[in-house]
């Protein structure tokens, strides 16, 4: 039953999420930054490609956006987010950490292409130490096309960005009404606007008409100071049979750190038990996640290959994170003043 004292909590909701209408004291400033995506694309109607279009259709609606907030709005890149690399996820740190310098900023919308989209809110939640909330959205249908859901879910990101209750939960990502983590968030549909899943967890809250409402809170979170992004990592998924070469070509390669996506809860093919210690002998880190949608990779079995050995040789499990994460965080682990208390921070060693 709706209490007086709920009917209350419910309309301040309402009030924080229209934050720029009420009263006027409430006005809160977003920075909005645009990197590109399906978000700011459209559909070329001769060929019928998606293409990033000229003028970025989400600047033309700005003033739609001024009745939710104020919005310092800005276009840091316009690429489609397979172009995207660290070294933009570093930049737009940057951009974040200057304007909180500079100016009084209560909330960041970062819109995105939605494929490596976790990946951009993930890094940002690993390096960007600050409370005030940190929204990330995209969409999956182009301006132009029919049921395109770029506009509604920008708004919807803007609304979390402005609620009190989103602060200090680190980056979320918002899409078709719902708040994940960073950490969590995977993109599990090629094409679905209901792709965005925490599949480990669910989502921690919705969004609705007038609502923003959390039903779960974050227990813990890592921050890691990085300088700079010059370092490689190499991902690599284990497949039945697999061979050492590849792994072998990527030392000589020279890249920093591996993960593997492990078999099961992590394993791999004995195969690859005397490469994987001579790369750990080198003191290049290796981490293992699953390579499972779900559940995460430990040391559990005792077989050449199992996950026991190779916690034994030195490798790292990394607590749930998939495989692009896990990825993410040894690359910014191996940039901290002190890789290894980082990398103790977030793997289990
Ligand atoms: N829906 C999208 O945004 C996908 C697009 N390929 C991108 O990530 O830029």
């Amino acid at each position: 039953m709706r209490t007086p004292s709920n009917r209350l909590s419910l309309l301040y909701i309402f009030l924080s999420i229209n934050c720029k209408n009420y009263g006027g004291f409430i006005v809160k400033s977003i920075l909005l930054i645009h990197t590109g995506g399906t978000i700011s694309m459209q559909v070329q109607a001769d060929t019928g490609a998606v293409v990033p279009a000229e003028n970025n259709p989400l600047i033309l609606e700005g003033e739609k956006l001024k009745q939710f907030a104020n919005i310092i709005e800005i276009e840091a890149f316009n690429l489609p987010s397979p172009h995207i690399t660290p070294k933009e996820m570093f930049k737009l740190k940057q951009i974040i950490e200057q304007y909180m310098r500079e100016q009084t900023i209560d909330g960041v919308v970062i819109t995105h292409g939605t494929d490596t989209l976790e990946e951009t809110a993930y890094f940002l939640d690993l390096t960007l130490n600050t409370s005030i909330p940190v929204v990330i959205t995209g969409a999956m249908r182009s301006s132009n096309e029919i049921g395109s859901d770029g506009l509604y879910n920008l708004v919807s990101a803007i609304k979390v960005a402005c609620s009190e209750e989103a602060q200090d939960k680190g980056v979320l990502v918002v899409l078709n009404d719902e708040i994940h983590t960073a950490e969590n968030v995977t993109k599990t549909h090629a094409s679905n606007v209901s792709t965005f899943q925490s599949p480990q967890y669910g989502p921690i809250g919705f969004i609705s008409k007038s609502i923003v409402h959390f039903h779960h809170t974050p227990l813990h979170r890592t921050v890691l100071p990085i300088e700079e992004i010059s370092q490689r990592v190499a991902l690599f998924k284990v497949y039945a049979g697999m061979e050492p070469d590849l792994l072998a070509a990527s030392i000589q390669l020279g890249y920093s750190g591996i993960v593997l996506e492990g078999l099961g809860q992590g394993n791999v093919p004995p195969s690859l038990t005397p490469i994987i210690d001579e790369i750990l002998k080198k003191e290049i880190p290796i981490v293992i996640v699953s390579r499972c949608f779900n559940g995460i990779a430990q040391d559990v079995y005792g077989y050449l290959g199992g996950g026991k050995g190779l916690k034994d040789l030195g490798v790292m499990f990394a607590n749930g994170l998939n495989g692009q994460k896990a990825r993410l965080a040894l690359l910014v682990a191996l940039h901290n003043t002190n890789p290894r208390d980082a990398m103790s921070k977030i793997f289990s060693v």
